[in-house]
């Protein structure tokens, strides 16, 4: 959520900033509500302090002597109390009314785009920042998308999560599944190495979760909801892992939180109609290794260049090549300023494919998940940073092994590292 003080004070500021995502956001009504706003406090704190005025005069009047309790001048000041009292009362839910359409607004504001993150006007002006592995790029130019490999290979199978499901599922049978749980296994042992605290989270939150960390309000369609509770599943695991922080105040010693969670992600895909119908990139549930960090505000920057290391060191450790994109203005998610997207090598489309998302999203969850924390010495608290990123989505990383790995005789041959993991050299 913005700052509405920084709102007010640099209205010109955060309106361009808007300007430079996609999407149309207008700052106006906050704005002038927050203006009414003021005026009602305005008038509050005048009424309160004449009806201060009252109750001091009358009780100086009548304890002196001066003045008989029951005169028209006691009466007439009273009555006068009186009625500002009940002004008061009236105008109290008025201003908290406008308080709550304020924040209900707030909630539907994006992230303002940091000045580090690309100008651009759509996802063509993404800047390439480097790419890695050139010389690990498959040299056969007859390789199968991984989808057919696999189904090949008898190791996903798509016919028969359709049955007991519906389009974009899969069951992994087989080296499959266990593919799929060597990657799980290394992701998470390497994170842990690098220092983040593995958390294994509940898989359905609350809807004060989703909106701490940005999916609510304005995403709802895009996420699973159980229909006769306050439960949705979630769609990523910065929900539950950022979210076991809300409503905290650490200690400035705690700092940074560094975490880890492998979970299921579930995600409706309502924008994507006919998009990657085949194979393992765009699936309603889908595992990932995700990385959360919250750190003290002058570190965040830093800390996430040393995430998207960390991202990178999967794909590295995998030799699979990547390239690091630096999404601009109009591609930024919603609660980010700053995003680095990694994208993976899929030969059999001679392209890369978006594989990791790593962002920096500042103070803006924890504005909304009011996640504080407080140094020793100093007055009040401050909000912490909290950043994400994927370390990394399983499914696309399964797909770019089927793919860079695939061998002239149709099978695929694992990743040195995983060897250990799988017990085999070839699947
Ligand atoms: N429906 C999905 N099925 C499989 N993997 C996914 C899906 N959606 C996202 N991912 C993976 O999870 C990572 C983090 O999700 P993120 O929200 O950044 O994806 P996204 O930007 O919506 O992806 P895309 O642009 O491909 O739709 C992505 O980088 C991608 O690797
Ligand atoms: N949580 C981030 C990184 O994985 C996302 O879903 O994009």
């Amino acid at each position: 959520m913005l700052d509405i003080k920084q709102i007010r004070e640099n209205p010109q500021l955060v309106q361009e900033k808007l300007n430079s995502r996609n999407g149309k956001y207008d700052i106006q009504p906050i704005l002038d509500l927050s203006q009414q706003q003021r005026e009602l406090e305005g008038k509050r704190s005048q009424l309160q302090a004449r009806s201060n005025e009252i109750g001091k005069l009358v009780g100086q009047k009548v304890k002196s002597g001066v003045v008989d309790p029951q005169s028209p001048e006691i009466q007439t000041l009273k009555d006068e109390g009186n009625a500002i009292k009940t002004t008061l009362s009236d105008l109290e839910p008025q201003e908290k009314e406008l308080k709550a359409q304020i924040h209900e607004l707030l909630l539907a504001l994006p992230n303002l785009p940091s000045d580090f993150t690309p100008l651009g006007k759509s996802e063509d002006d993404n800047q390439e920042v480097r790419t890695w592995g050139d010389e690990y790029k498959p040299a056969n130019p007859h390789i199968l998308p991984h989808w057919e490999i696999g189904e090949k290979l008898g190791i996903l199978n798509f016919e028969r999560a359709v049955k007991i499901a519906q389009s974009r599922f899969v069951s992994l049978i087989g080296a499959g599944a266990a593919l799929e749980r060597a990657l799980i296994q290394f992701m998470l042992s390497q994170h842990i190495e690098n220092g983040y605290i593995e958390v294994s989270p509940p898989l359905l939150v609350n809807t004060d979760s989703l909106t701490g960390t940005g999916q609510l309000p304005k995403f709802a369609e895009e996420s699973f909801k159980c229909a006769e509770d306050d439960l949705w599943l979630i769609p990523t695991a910065e929900v539950p892992v950022t979210n076991l922080y809300r409503g905290d105040i650490l200690n400035a010693e705690e700092l940074p939180i560094y975490h880890t969670a492998y979970t299921p992600c579930f995600r409706r895909e309502a924008g994507s109609y006919g998009r990657d119908m085949r194979g393992l990139i765009r699936l309603h549930q889908f595992n990932k290794v995700e990385l959360v960090k919250l750190v003290k505000p002058e570190d965040s920057f830093e800390e996430l260049e040393k995430l998207l290391a960390n991202a990178e060191s999967i794909l590295q450790a995998l030799k699979l090549p990547y390239r690091v994109i630096n999404l601009c203005t109009a591609d930024l998610g919603f609660s980010s300023t700053k995003t680095y997207d990694l994208e993976v090598w899929l030969p059999s489309s001679g392209k890369y494919r978006e594989i990791s998302s790593c962002s920096n999203c500042v103070d803006f969850q924890a504005r909304r998940a009011d996640i504080r924390f407080k140094e020793a010495g100093k007055k009040g608290t401050q909000f912490v940073h909290t950043l994400n990123g994927s370390g990394l989505a399983v499914g696309r990383t399964m797909a770019a092994i089927l793919e860079n790995y695939q061998q002239p005789d149709g099978t695929i041959k694992v990743p040195e590292v995983l060897q250990v993991y799988l017990g085999r050299e070839v699947l």
